[in-house]
């Protein structure tokens, strides 16, 4: 797949509705069960707590939701929002079949446009969306808008390490492992997708400038997982401050 290429949201929504049916057993079989960990830190890093109203952008089948969704209990309340019908569809069964008490709500659209207020949210997170949207700092802009003065997001991706023998390891772990077992259940080209999404995707540093650019303050990008992922946490300016 040639780097260079343009995705338009029509195509990542396509690569999502077709992975769906199998998007979390192979995120379990690749990370070999890490990718909760990452998101758990994610959620832990947004500072949820009792009685919050959260928001998880680019929920997919919902994992950080749920996650967020028992940190703020029965008395918050959390929203999951895609635009995959798909993902969503699974997002909502999972969530229901697990816990079915906990105060999620499942809404399809836009991380780009948001269809919510301004101020609404006191957290919010995104696990592995920011590299997908078509444009970052509106994506990152929307977000600011929507939370609370002082409120937190965290925001999960792959990450490009530092060290050129981890990125040589990540490279070849994607083209040799990720890859062939996705062209197994013939969705090569979904898979093969991530890593020219990586390689276009800003590094930690440019990460926080984009936020700070919105207006986020505070901002700091954790690299994780030896490097190869990486959290951007940020908090909404109170007025004030600006
Ligand atoms: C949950 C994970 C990835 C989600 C994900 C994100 C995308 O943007 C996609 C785009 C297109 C298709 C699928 C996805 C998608 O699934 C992360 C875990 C799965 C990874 C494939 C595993 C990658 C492992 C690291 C490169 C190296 C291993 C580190 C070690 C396990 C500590
Ligand atoms: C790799 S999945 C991540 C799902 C989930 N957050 C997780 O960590 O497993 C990326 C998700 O972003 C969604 N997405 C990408 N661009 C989007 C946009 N502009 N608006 C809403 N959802 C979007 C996709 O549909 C997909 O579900």
């Amino acid at each position: 797949m040639n780097p260079n290429t343009w995705y338009s949201p029509n195509d990542i929504q396509t690569i999502f509705d077709r992975i769906a049916p199998v998007y979390d057993q192979l995120n379990s079989w690749l990370s070999f069960g890490q990718h909760r960990i990452w998101k758990q830190m994610t959620v832990n890093w947004s500072e949820p707590k009792e009685g919050y109203i959260g928001l998880d952008i680019c929920c997919g089948s919902g994992d950080i939701s749920q996650l967020l969704a028992r940190k703020v209990g029965k008395t918050g309340k959390v929203i999951g929002l895609d635009f995959s019908q798909e993902l969503l569809a699974i997002a909502a069964q999972r969530a229901y079949d697990k816990y079915p008490t906990l105060p999620l709500e499942w809404i399809q659209g836009d991380a780009l446009n948001l269809p919510f207020e301004d101020n609404t949210f006191d957290c919010a997170t995104m696990g592995y969306g920011l590299r997908n949207v078509t444009d970052i700092s509106r994506s990152l802009q929307e977000i600011h808008r929507v939370l609370k003065p002082s409120a937190k997001v965290a925001i999960l991706d792959f990450h490009r390490p530092s060290q050129p023998w981890q990125e040589g390891f990540q490279k070849w772990y994607l083209d040799n492992l990720v890859v062939p077992l996705a062209e197994y259940y013939g969705l090569k080209d979904e898979y093969a997708y991530i890593m020219p999404s990586l390689e276009r995707f800003p590094i930690g540093t440019e990460q926080v400038k984009l936020a700070q650019e919105v207006g986020f303050n505070s901002v700091i990008h954790y690299p994780i997982a030896g490097g190869f992922m990486g959290v951007l946490v940020g908090s909404k300016t109170v007025s004030s401050e600006q």
